[in-house]
């Protein structure tokens, strides 16, 4: 297949724009003939095609990654940590090239995208260190003449489904964690953003990462999601996306009962108290909602602003709004790109229409201004209630939703009406009404006056319909380890008995 133009006249290495699916180390091509077009969602123009495996192909990826298991876990720790920082040097230096294949997959502006290069990269940092530090315990014995304890050992393959709005540091965060651990990796892409997973493939192969450990398979998703969950042999999945197909695949897993890591949808409150400066905390929500053209887990999805300031944050918002600037993300100077695509859009037009409808005001936002069909232009709408779509779901678009509270128990309540529980902010100075709403937002991530809340360090994950375990930090390597406990009897014990 020939590379398209945009993409060959952008990069620098060719071979980072890889058209087949990874499989044992090989570039593989689907034995059936499917394929399916991937666009530029800026332009709607094809910028290549990828094959869908056959069933028997993801069954070999997983024959593949069980061979590849055998070698990879008996490494020591600080070989594998040497493999992946050889691949995050890998990644960094090849920044640009990576970052120009986001932006043309996914549309989000390239500065953004140069920043999810170096936030999936330093997951891959993050978790090479941590693989030399799984360890085991000592425990008290309470059996005579026995010492007891544990050891941690990888827990095996890992199928790991992602989305399309982080395609390369949503990969990242979860197979840096597993393969630091000792486990090889089956990564099943969004289909609309194939070609970063592709070239994190290539990377990982120039790194040394051998054959087996990191595969990527392309197909039907409901097609491949099925196969991988019932493989016996699979014994992580770990998904990231929306709640719908979460359940899902929770659902399929239950046949292998697998060990099961769900980042799924948010449905963010962000609360301005009556305390704040309402400019600051106004160009903070527009910071916090329109980031990858509000297509992020984290998005500020409801606004709860104190009657008290209501008015005058909702003219600094309106303010900070408008100066965004929309287009395609490999201009300069462009804040939000497009939408993923078309469908995106209808259902963002879908939201505001019947916001509305129930009697919200659409403050700004002139969808006339769309530089593209695939592009939607920022929305604030005010007067915002519980019955309204915009409240309810998770909108995954440009539209911010105001809504004005009277006080703290109130607005804790507004909070938390809500299926999802991925994350939280809260804008005070008050440190009393901080811990009280630190304490009472049931989300597994709560942001105090700051926009920017990720990074390795960070146990990520949310509670409620938000999904299932955390990934990064310290404890995000444990949803890939099982823990063996050993009773060794007639050796004496280590508290003496
Ligand atoms: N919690 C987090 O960390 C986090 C991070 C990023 C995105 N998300 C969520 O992801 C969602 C947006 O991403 P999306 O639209 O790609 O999500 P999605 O659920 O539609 O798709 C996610 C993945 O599942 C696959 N898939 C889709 N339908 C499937 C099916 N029927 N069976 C099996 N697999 C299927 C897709 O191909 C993709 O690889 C939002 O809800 C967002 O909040 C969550
Ligand atoms: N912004 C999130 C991804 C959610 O869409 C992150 O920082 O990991």
């Amino acid at each position: 297949m020939k590379l398209s133009k945009t993409l060959s006249a952008r990069i620098d290495d060719p071979r980072l724009f890889r058209q087949y699916a990874y499989v044992n180390g090989k570039w593989t091509h689907g034995e059936g003939g499917r394929e399916e077009a991937v666009f530029d969602p800026a332009t709607g123009e094809a910028i290549g095609h990828i094959p869908w495996l056959e069933a028997h192909q993801i069954r070999e990826a997983v024959d593949a990654a069980e061979a590849a298991f055998v070698h990879w876990r008996a490494l020591r720790a600080d070989e594998r940590c040497e493999r992946l920082l050889a691949w995050y040097d890998l990644i960094q230096a090849n920044r640009e090239d990576l970052a120009t294949i986001m932006t043309l997959e996914q549309g989000k502006p390239l500065p953004d995208a140069r920043g999810e290069v170096e936030y999936g990269a330093s997951f891959v940092r993050w978790f090479a260190e941590e693989g030399k530090r799984t360890f085991g315990e000592t425990i008290p014995s309470h059996i005579p003449n026995a010492t007891l304890g544990t050891l941690k050992e990888p827990v095996g393959i890992a199928a790991l489904i992602t989305p399309w709005n982080f395609p390369l540091a949503m990969i990242t965060r979860k197979a840096a964690a597993a393969m630091a651990a000792g486990c090889p990796v089956i990564v099943k892409p969004a289909g609309e953003t194939p070609f970063s997973a592709l070239a994190l493939a290539e990377l990982a192969e120039r790194a040394g990462i051998p054959a087996g450990i990191f595969n990527v398979v392309l197909g039907d998703a409901p097609e491949v999601s099925k196969i991988l969950c019932a493989e016996e042999r699979v014994k992580a999945l770990s998904f990231t996306g929306s709640t719908r197909v979460g359940r899902l695949l929770i659902e399929q897993s239950a046949g292998t009962v697998k060990r099961l890591s769900m980042e799924l949808g948010g449905n963010a409150p962000f609360i301005v108290a009556p305390d704040m400066d309402p400019k600051e905390a106004a160009f903070a929500a527009v910071a916090a909602k329109f980031q990858t053209a509000g297509q992020d887990c984290l998005a500020a999805n409801r606004i709860l602003v104190h009657e008290s300031i209501h008015d005058e944050f909702v003219e600094h918002f309106v303010e900070r709004m408008s100066a965004l600037t929309v287009g395609n993300g490999l201009e300069s100077e462009i804040d939000l790109g497009p939408l993923i695509h078309r469908q995106a859009v209808d259902k963002a037009a879908a939201i505001v229409d019947d916001a509305i409808s129930r009697g919200a005001r659409l403050v700004a936002g002139d969808q006339n201004q769309a530089p593209g069909p695939n592009f939607f232009m920022p929305v604030l709408l005010t007067g915002v209630t519980r019955d309204m779509q915009v409240w309810r779901e998770e909108n995954f678009a440009p539209v911010a939703g105001v809504t004005a509270y009277s006080d703290d128990d109130q607005v804790i309540e507004m909070a938390n009406d809500t299926e999802y529980g991925l994350a939280a902010y809260v804008y005070t100075h008050d440190i009393r009404r901080i811990w009280k709403m630190l304490r009472a937002l049931e989300f597994g991530m709560v942001s105090v006056n700051s926009v920017k809340m990720t990074g390795p360090p960070v146990p990520f994950g949310g509670v409620k319909q938000s999904g299932l375990g955390r990934e990064g930090g310290i404890t995000g390597i444990d949803e890939y380890l099982e823990t063996k406990y050993y009773c060794l009897g007639g050796l004496g014990s280590v508290s003496g008995s």
